[in-house]
């Protein structure tokens, strides 16, 4: 399948060949592509073999890459995947193969606008049933459109980045006024990312059917939340300042085109949806794994998300709302229906009444110095593991 000695297991083989943003020593950040414990350093493999647009490439960012739209993403994939296929190309790419060990990832792109969803059912039912206890878990709306809301493009970071514990205003029930001060509720959303390529006009909305040329890709996302400080401010306007200080993204954008062998059809939708949200509806077959300082306590399936990622661009544009290239957006928080499959500690803790047990502490909401890592993976036709690597973050204390 490829000349390239790759690790047992990886998540990053021949079929997958996702793009990210390197910093090698004191070298000017740039382009690579993932393979096995490796990544090909493509400015110069391209620029030796004098492909228009090599200085694509020799970027910063990928949002040059991702503005080109969907004939040239998938006339590179056909290219990498020569590269690490053919033999011949042994020589032009080993000396720009770099071990992914000896580089610092980047945040892979400028992330123009940020819109988070609230697609699991599950979740949705969860946290209703949790922060509302005295109505119907989901709202009348759920069922008729993807809820979302605009979030914060500049705070979202690469993974690594440590999270400040933010501070804010609180009231638990019992109070009578708030009180300020650093969240004592901090919590993980397991979400995935979809990386707006192809920009779309103001004034007219981007169909069900043409999600694949806007959308390139996806990556993972932490959605950190602080649920004391989110419980006290998001009535009647929604998530502010409880989610806006931070959300961390995985460095390695994984391509639809990589994807496409590993999709499902989406649950059943009933009532059915209106005419603008329905077509050929399919989700990533993605799972994932959540591991609190080392201890791997949920594993969240994308499989049965409510909203696909179509409908969601879709809904967004529907009122002539445009996007634009290197805008993200994220599916909410992906939770199943099995307990260990639930996507945020305040779902695994049921509210912190039911603390769980992390390396044999019992544990409900983050403490100073824990570290979060997810990862996440799909199976391609023929089994290979289309791997989207990991994002990770370590709470630091709050500022006093
Ligand atoms: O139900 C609520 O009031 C709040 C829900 C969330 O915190 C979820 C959110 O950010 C969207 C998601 O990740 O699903
Ligand atoms: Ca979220
Ligand atoms: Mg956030």
């Amino acid at each position: 399948m490829t000349w390239i000695d790759l690790p047992d297991g990886t998540p990053f083989g021949p079929d997958n060949l996702p793009l990210g943003v390197f910093r090698l020593g004191d070298e000017e950040p740039r382009i690579g592509a993932a393979i096995g414990d490796h990544l090909i350093d493509l400015a110069p493999v391209a620029s030796a073999q004098m492909l228009d647009g090599s200085q694509l490439f020799n970027q910063p960012t990928l949002n040059a890459f991702l503005a080109l739209g969907r004939p040239a993403w998938k006339a590179t994939r056909e290219w990498l995947i020569d590269l690490v296929r053919n033999e011949n190309n042994r020589d032009a790419v080993e000396p720009h193969l770099v071990p992914r060990s000896a580089v610092t990832m980047l945040l892979p792109f400028e992330v123009a606008d940020y819109v988070d969803f609230y697609a699991s059912e599950v979740h949705a039912t969860n946290l209703g049933r949790l922060f509302r206890p005295d109505s119907e878990p989901l709202l009348p709306n759920w069922k008729h459109l993807p809820v979302g809301y605009h979030g914060r493009a500049g705070t979202v970071v690469a993974s690594g980045t440590d999270i400040v514990r933010p501070s804010g205003q609180r009231k638990p029930p019992t109070a009578d006024t708030p009180t300020y001060g650093p969240s004592q509720r901090l919590d993980i959303e397991v979400e995935l990312g979809f990386v707006v390529g192809t920009p779309s006009k103001l004034g007219t909305p981007v169909s069900v059917d043409a999600f694949e040329d806007h959308v390139y890709g996806v990556v993972l996302v932490n959605d950190w939340s602080a649920r004391d400080l989110q419980a006290w401010e998001y009535v009647p306007l929604g998530p502010f300042l409880g989610k806006s200080f931070a959300t961390s993204i995985s460095p390695w954008v994984v391509s639809l085109e990589a994807l496409k062998d590993a999709t499902v059809p989406l649950p059943r939708q009933d009532p059915p949806v209106l005419p603008y949200l329905q077509g050929d509806l399919k989700n990533p077959d993605i799972t994932f794994e959540v591991h609190w300082n080392g201890q791997l306590v949920s594993t969240p399936p994308y499989s049965e998300m409510y909203w696909s990622p179509a409908q969601m661009l879709a809904h967004l544009s529907v009122n002539g709302a445009s996007v634009r290239t290197g805008d993200l957006y994220a599916s909410g928080t992906v939770s199943g229906n099995a307990k260990d499959q639930r996507g945020s500690f305040i779902e695994l803790s049921w509210g912190g009444r039911e603390p769980i047990t992390v390396n044999g502490e019992e544990r409900t909401f983050l403490q100073d110095g824990d570290e979060v890592t997810i990862t996440g993976w799909a199976t391609a036709s023929g089994g290979a593991r289309i791997g989207l690597g990991e994002v990770t973050g370590r709470i630091a204390p709050a500022v006093s």
